[in-house]
Parts: C-alpha cells; sequence; structure tokens
C-alpha cells in the first residue's frame, strides 16, 4: 500500500477493476489534486472525487455498500518516519483527534447501507497506536450504532489483537477482533485497522447500555496471585534496617551534631524558666487583673483620703558604720546642749 495522497483509495480503486462506483473524500483540497493525478495516472475511470467534510457527507451521497474511513491521525505510529511526531503531539491533540474520529465513524456508518448485498462494512483504519483513536473509537460506535466488529483474519493474517482494556479502560470483548501492528514486531508503520458489520439502519437514540462482561478487577490486579497475596512484607522493618545499614559513620557523626545544634537552638530560644522567674511572672500578670477591679466612685474616694503617704523606707547600713553613724549623732547631740547652756 502506498502512502501518497489517496494511496489506499486508488489501491481500492484498481481492485475494483473499473466496476461499479468509487466516492473518495479529503477535506484537503491540496490531497484532493493529488489523488485526481493518481486516478488519471492508474487509468480508472470509476472514482468521483470529493472535497467535502467527511461529517457532512452522509447526507450528500447515496448510501453505499462499504466504506473505508481511514481517518485523520496524530501519526503516533509513524515516529520511526517522522520523529517530529514525538514533539509536535501533545495530549489535547489525542484527545481532539479521537472526538474528530468517533464523529466520522458515526458518518461513515450512517453512509453504509445495512441491507447491502454485497456488504454492509465499514473499516476504519489509523496510522496510531494511541487506544484514545484505536480501540476507545470504536467502542464509541459499538454502543452509539447498530454495528459489530467482524474478524478479517481470512485476508489478513497477520497483527496483534486490540486491546479490551488498558490500565482503568475496560472495552467491548469483541474488541479482540480488531489488530494492532507495530513497527518492532511487524517491520511496519503502527497501524490499527477494524472491520464493522453494520446490523441495522436504525439509528439507536440513545447511546446502548456497556454489556461488555467485564471483571472490575483495577489495573495491575492481575499480579495478585494467591501466593503474592500470602506473603508477609514487612516494608517498614525492611527498609528501616537497609536504611541504617546504609549509613556511613560520618553521616552518624553528620547526625549526632545536627542533633545537638538542634538542641542549643532550642534552648536559645526557649530558655528553661527558674521558680521565681515563674512567681514575678505570675504576680506581673495578677497586678493588672487587680487594677482593674471596678469601684463605686464614693468608696474609692474614702479610700483615697484613708490612704496614708507612705514612708520611704530607712537605709539599713552594715553594723560597723551604723556605730559610727550613733556615735557621731550622739557627739553632734552633745555639741547642741552645751551651746545651750
Ligand atoms: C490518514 S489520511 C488519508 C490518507 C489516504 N487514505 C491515503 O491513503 O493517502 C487522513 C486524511 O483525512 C483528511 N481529513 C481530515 N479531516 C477530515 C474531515 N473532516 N473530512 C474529510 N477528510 C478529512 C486529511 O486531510 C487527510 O488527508
Amino acid at each position: 500500500m502506498a502512502a501518497a495522497p489517496g494511496g489506499k483509495t486508488t489501491y481500492i480503486g484498481q481492485l475494483m477493476r473499473n466496476t461499479g462506483t468509487l466516492f473518495a473524500n479529503d477535506l484537503r483540497r491540496d490531497r484532493c489534486k493529488a489523488l485526481v493525478a493518481n486516478v488519471h495516472r492508474l487509468g480508472l475511470t470509476n472514482v468521483v472525487v470529493t472535497n467535502l467534510d467527511g461529517k457532512k457527507l452522509s447526507k450528500m451521497l447515496p448510501r453505499l455498500d462499504r466504506v473505508l474511513l481511514d481517518a485523520p491521525c496524530t501519526g503516533s505510529g509513524i515516529i520511526a518516519r517522522d520523529p517530529s511526531v514525538k514533539v509536535k503531539r501533545g495530549q489535547k491533540d489525542f484527545e481532539s483527534h479521537s472526538r474528530l474520529q468517533k464523529e466520522l465513524l458515526a458518518a461513515a456508518i450512517d453512509m453504509v447501507d445495512a441491507g447491502s448485498k454485497t456488504g454492509g462494512y465499514v473499516v476504519y483504519s489509523t496510522c496510531s497506536v494511541s487506544v484514545e483513536e484505536n480501540e476507545a473509537v470504536v467502542d464509541h460506535a459499538l454502543k452509539t450504532r447498530n454495528v459489530e466488529l467482524v474478524s478479517f483474519t481470512s485476508s489478513v493474517s497477520f497483527g496483534v489483537e486490540g486491546l479490551t482494556k488498558y490500565r482503568e479502560r475496560r472495552f467491548h470483548p469483541s474488541l479482540n477482533l480488531t489488530r494492532r501492528y507495530y513497527p518492532h514486531v511487524h517491520n511496519m508503520d503502527g497501524f490499527f485497522v477494524a472491520k464493522l458489520k453494520k446490523t441495522s439502519n436504525k439509528v439507536p437514540e440513545r447511546a446502548k447500555k456497556d454489556r461488555a462482561k467485564t471483571d472490575d478487577k483495577e489495573w495491575g490486579e492481575e499480579h495478585w496471585t494467591p501466593a503474592f497475596m500470602d506473603s508477609v512484607v514487612d516494608f517498614e522493618a525492611g527498609n528501616g534496617q537497609a536504611a541504617s545499614a546504609k549509613k556511613t559513620s560520618r553521616e552518624k557523626k553528620r547526625l549526632r551534631r545536627q542533633k545537638l545544634i538542634d538542641a542549643r537552638g532550642f534552648q536559645q530560644k526557649f530558655p528553661p524558666r527558674s521558680a521565681t522567674e515563674d512567681t514575678a511572672k505570675e504576680q506581673a500578670e495578677a497586678e493588672p487583673r487587680k487594677r482593674k477591679k471596678k469601684m463605686p466612685a464614693k468608696e474609692l474616694q474614702s479610700e483615697v483620703s484613708e490612704v496614708k503617704p507612705k514612708k520611704s523606707p530607712k537605709k539599713v547600713l552594715p553594723t560597723s558604720r551604723r556605730a559610727k553613724a550613733v556615735k557621731s549623732k550622739d557627739k553632734a547631740k552633745g555639741k547642741m546642749k552645751r551651746q545651750k547652756l
């Protein structure tokens, strides 16, 4: 299959040997031009090239027997050929592509006649390996349209099964009928293919209930074997011992020094208080509380008048100095008596 614009389309045209009609559509005008050139080069006379939005195509074209939707994608499968995909694409690209792919697949299904004698099939393909653009898109179609997945291993015998569960996501079990192709396994671009058979032309009003038989296992639970569950793993002790065993003497010294520094710092910040300091503080705290006590104005006045001026406390001198002071006082008294006489 060629990777040139319209490569798959022109290949199908060749397979049809100029019988029937093949509608080939692309939103990009330049791609349509290249496609027309290829159609002419291969001498195909049964191809109608349209340059329309695939989402609106079902209203413009007659009911078809088969549709190949080679959907626009992030191209995560062609990183080997175009490494810029790794930096060009972000999470938002995967989300927006997934949304567009769901819409295009729904429109493609709506274009197909379920009662077609020669088909009623839709083939969905991407050159991406992301679950969001592949299994999630097909799973959405299974819920919103009357379609079922069919096997195509009789014509393509290689590839690995599509995923029915990925991390916390669960898909319809029939998704194992889809195929994934990996560059490192199949020596080609990363690719995904699903073949759907339309079972009714009716479009369900509401999304179908997910009747997929899913186990309620969490991702990773498959590793919870009985042997694993019965074994006792003491993470605390095991890890703790290993960590302490690894400590070098230098490290131990550093830790001890750090402990001391911490303790000193704590003491400086919060020095231990003595008993006297405590009582002084308590008294200081208690005093303003006493002052705050309110008294009637009259009582306050009488109390003020009763209060006697405080005498300044006597100076207490040491005994030798006190004796001297008494002597000098006596001397002065004697002098005064003599002067009177
Ligand atoms: C994977 S390529 C198809 C390649 C083509 N089948 C081939 O073999 O060369 C996807 C194409 O979808 C076209 N596309 C993107 N959005 C579209 C839309 N809304 N409707 C129709 N075509 C669209 C892109 O322009 C792009 O050429």
